[in-house]
């Protein structure tokens, strides 16, 4: 039996939309994989009541599949589904991991992207890798058409997760189709900014780096509270905050002494307007780790 345990990812970070992703160091999911003649699925932990066992319906399933892979799959969900934090592409990143050691099938990190990406095109419509490149590689990732560009970063962060369900796939109904040039060159700078951020470990570079006026407002009207949790976060040190993902989970980027008041600061605004919530203190961090048994 093998084991692969793969983090929580947050895609976008606001400028980088369908580009940028960074792992998470909590929380994560857990993949044991058997061979097996057929693929079955078993899933607990968070969320497990909402995710199909169905090959044919849940990720792990498209990865099996595309890998040629059958197996006796167990998945034990840490990254609660329709979060904003990667929770399709964790187990599909996790499966891909173990599947291609079970039966030796010899592909790199960088050539499971596209393999994890079929999970989310399953799930969301398209077949978007930036939650499944950090989820596999770790860190900071760039993904673009031309492939995937990965730097280590040990960023902190804050990740918010309410009590609301937002799907991926609804979420990507709002974005717009166009958007004018002034927004597109003020994004391109944030991107750049943040960028370089991340290659410097630095929380004020990356922050700054954040803000989105093309994507981000369409969805915060899909997050009730939205803006009086991303004003608590940044009065109380957050350097940068943004949707996380496809929402509902909020993000802020931060020093690291500033953590936990950030944390209670947002759990207590979304408690402001009656919903629950809870924050994950967390840094950048690894990607998807092999346990042999
Ligand atoms: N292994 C899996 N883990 C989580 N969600 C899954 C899995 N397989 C299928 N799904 C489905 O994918 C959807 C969640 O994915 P998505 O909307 O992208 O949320 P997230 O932002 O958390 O990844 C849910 O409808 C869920 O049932
Ligand atoms: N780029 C995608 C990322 C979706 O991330 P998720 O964690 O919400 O699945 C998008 O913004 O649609």
């Amino acid at each position: 039996m093998l084991t692969v345990r793969a983090p929580a990812t947050s895609a976008n970070l606001g400028s980088g939309f369908d580009v940028f992703g960074v792992a998470l160091g909590t929380p994560a999911d857990v993949v044991r994989v058997e061979r097996a003649p057929e693929t079955t699925i078993m899933v607990t932990g968070a969320g497990s009541e909402y995710i199909p066992e169905d090959p044919e319906k849940n990720t792990v399933g498209a990865v099996a599949e595309a890998l040629d892979a059958p197996a006796r799959i167990r998945i034990d969900k840490g990254v609660r589904p329709s979060s904003g934090l990667g929770s399709s592409a964790a187990s599909a990143a996790a499966a891909a991991v173990a599947l291609n050691a079970l039966y030796d099938r010899g592909r790199s990190r960088k050539e499971l992207v596209p393999v994890a990406a079929e999970g989310e095109a399953l799930v969301s419509g398209e077949a978007h890798a930036d939650n499944v490149a950090p989820a596999l590689l770790g860190g900071f990732t760039v993904v673009t058409d031309d492939g995937v560009t990965q730097v280590d970063a040990s960023v902190p962060v804050v990740a918010c997760l309410p009590d609301l369900s937002v799907s991926t796939r609804d979420a990507r109904g709002v974005v717009p189709d166009s958007a004018p040039m002034d927004e597109i060159v003020t994004t391109v700078g944030n991107a750049a900014t943040l960028t370089v951020g991340m290659t410097r470990d630095d929380p004020d570079l990356v922050g700054q780096g954040m803000d989105d006026g093309i994507v981000t407002p369409e969805r915060t009207e899909l997050i009730e509270g939205y803006d009086r949790v991303r004003q608590a976060a940044l009065d109380a040190g957050a350097t940068g905050v943004t949707v996380s993902g496809a929402g509902p989970g909020v993000l802020a980027v931060c020093h690291r002494r500033d953590q936990r008041p950030i944390a209670g600061a947002m759990v207590d605004a979304f408690d402001a307007v009656g919903i629950e919530s809870r924050a994950y203190q967390t840094t950048v961090g690894e990607g998807a780790r092999l346990y042999r048994e």
